[in-house]
């Protein structure tokens, strides 16, 4: 089948090149011409596990192609997805611009039957919007307005792991009112569905609202652990103690129960702030949305305050390094990531800080350049070297298997702070380290 899809980010990229390995002829399009330029070339401008070697394959089997007009779309595609971003505006809500922008393009591009597919995460009532605002101006054109359809179909990849989660769905979803619309739908993920994985149909305003609610409810988990860390350490408990035993509950579940500097990313920031935007609007309640905000941001300052409070109150002139800036590992993406507020907070106080990613160092660059005071290095040994502290904030593979022996040997004072809980205390105060993670006493604490 022919699919074309309009922004090639994280999630359009991933779409396109995975259809494409799904057996469809792909065309992906994008407004950012050196974006189009590189994937042309055939560099991925994303760094995602994975991708590269199918955006390899499928470009030189002609299936996978980009182009930066939808003018050079096939004119016969059968559907084209929207895949463009929808970023907080001010007061929280989706800023829709550049999805009815999308819209716009392919209004004035079809000639045939088409089924438009909402990809982008869009409020509740937003793909009925798209559809009036597309038959509308197919009307104008002088055409049927049953020329096109728009269906709702939320993604639920995570960056990191974005190629497995396409291709291995737990579930699609898709908001539908068309039966012709449903069996394209059905035709394209057919190689999945064969596989065993489920295709659930709804309506659009249910669909478009899973896609909130599914990310509110995991940050809310990461919040609720969250503060049950704050009073495992008030309390002398140990966090990932208390994570094993709910987590054996089959009803709760291990996953997605790690506590740490809390959630960043550019979905959960934002998606909860747009949920929260939906409850203004329909005047309902939102206070668990509220609480998971709140307590996530809290949790990023308690991780600082613990920091200045080893250094009795103050960061001046104190070397502190930072292992990772990426919001998660395995992604580049910085948007929301805690370690930029964390960066920006020790700079503020006076603090010299060192930073180190395996990946997302020049998109740190792009944010901090050359500011007084921050440095950055290839190597994380080099980034230790000289440190009063050393402040672990992404759980990338790389510091978990660390040669802790060097860091200590490098750094000044052998203190960590571990925002991710990824090494052992027990190991840590044995290795000689003064050493705080999240949910359980310092160190220091016990002596
Ligand atoms: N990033 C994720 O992990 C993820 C996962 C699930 C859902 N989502 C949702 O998917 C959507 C896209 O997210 P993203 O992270 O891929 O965004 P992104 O910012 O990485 O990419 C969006 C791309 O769309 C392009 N674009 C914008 N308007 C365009 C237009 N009119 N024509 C052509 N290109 C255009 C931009 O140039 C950009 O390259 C958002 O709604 C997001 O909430 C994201
Ligand atoms: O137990 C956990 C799990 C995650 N996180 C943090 O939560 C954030 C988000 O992580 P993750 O969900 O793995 O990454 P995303 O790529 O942001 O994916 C989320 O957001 C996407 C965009 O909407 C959705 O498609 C995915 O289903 C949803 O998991 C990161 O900062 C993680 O460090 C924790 O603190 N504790």
């Amino acid at each position: 089948m022919k699919i074309g899809i309009i922004g090639t980010g994280y999630v359009g990229l991933v779409t396109g090149v995975c259809l494409a390995e799904m057996g469809h002829e792909v065309t992906c399009i994008d407004q950012n011409t050196a974006k189009i330029q590189l994937l042309q070339s055939g560099q991925a401008p994303i760094y995602e596990p994975g991708l590269e070697p199918l955006l390899t394959r499928h470009s030189a089997l002609g299936t996978l192609q980009f182009r930066s007009s939808i003018a050079e779309m096939a004119e016969d595609a059968a559907a084209i997805f929207i895949a463009v971003g929808t970023p907080s505006g001010a007061d929280g809500t989706a800023d829709l611009s550049f999805v009815l922008q999308a819209a716009d393009q392919i209004a004035d591009f079809i000639t045939r039957y088409t089924v438009v597919v909402a990809k982008s995460t869009v409020p509740v009532g937003t793909t009925r919007v798209i559809m009036e605002r597309i038959q509308a101006k197919l009307e104008s054109r002088g055409l049927s307005r049953k020329l096109a359809d728009v269906v709702s179909n939320p993604e639920f990849l995570r960056e990191g792991k974005a190629i497995e989660d396409f291709l291995q769905p737990d579930r699609i979803v898709v908001g539908i009112e068309s039966q012709q619309a449903a069996r394209v739908m059905e035709q394209i993920y057919e190689p999945l569905t064969k596989k065993g994985h489920s295709l659930i149909v709804m309506d659009l305003r249910s669909s478009e609202m899973t896609k909130y609610a599914a990310n509110a409810m995991l940050a809310s988990r990461i919040s609720f652990i969250n503060e049950i860390a704050e009073l495992c350490e008030a309390t002398g408990a140990d966090v990932e103690k208390v994570r094993l035993g709910i987590g054996s509950d089959h009803r709760i579940g291990p996953f997605f129960l790690s506590a740490g500097v809390g959630y960043g990313g550019s979905c959960f920031p934002k998606d909860v702030a747009a949920l929260m935007a939906t409850a203004r609007e329909y005047q309902a309640s939102s206070s668990i949305l509220q609480a998971t905000v709140e307590v996530n941001r809290r949790q990023r300052k308690r991780f600082l305050a613990k920091v200045a409070e080893y250094f009795h109150g103050s960061l001046e002139g104190k070397a502190i390094t930072v292992w990772g800036v990426a919001f998660k590992p395995d992604t580049d993406d910085i948007r929301e990531a805690p370690a930029l507020d964390l960066i920006k907070s020790l700079l503020n106080e006076g603090a010299a800080v060192s930073i180190h990613d395996p990946i997302a160092l020049p998109h740190a660059k792009q944010v901090f350049g050359d500011r007084p005071g921050i440095r950055y290095f290839n190597d994380p040994y080099e980034a230790v070297q000289g440190a009063h502290a050393l402040m672990l904030v992404t759980d990338w593979d790389v510091y978990r298997k660390a040669d802790m022996d060097l860091v200590k040997k490098s750094m000044n004072k052998p203190v960590v702070f571990d925002g991710r809980n990824v090494f052992d205390p027990v190991q840590m105060k044995n290795a000689g380290f003064h050493h705080y993670s999240i949910g359980r006493k310092a160190s220091w604490e016990h002596e």
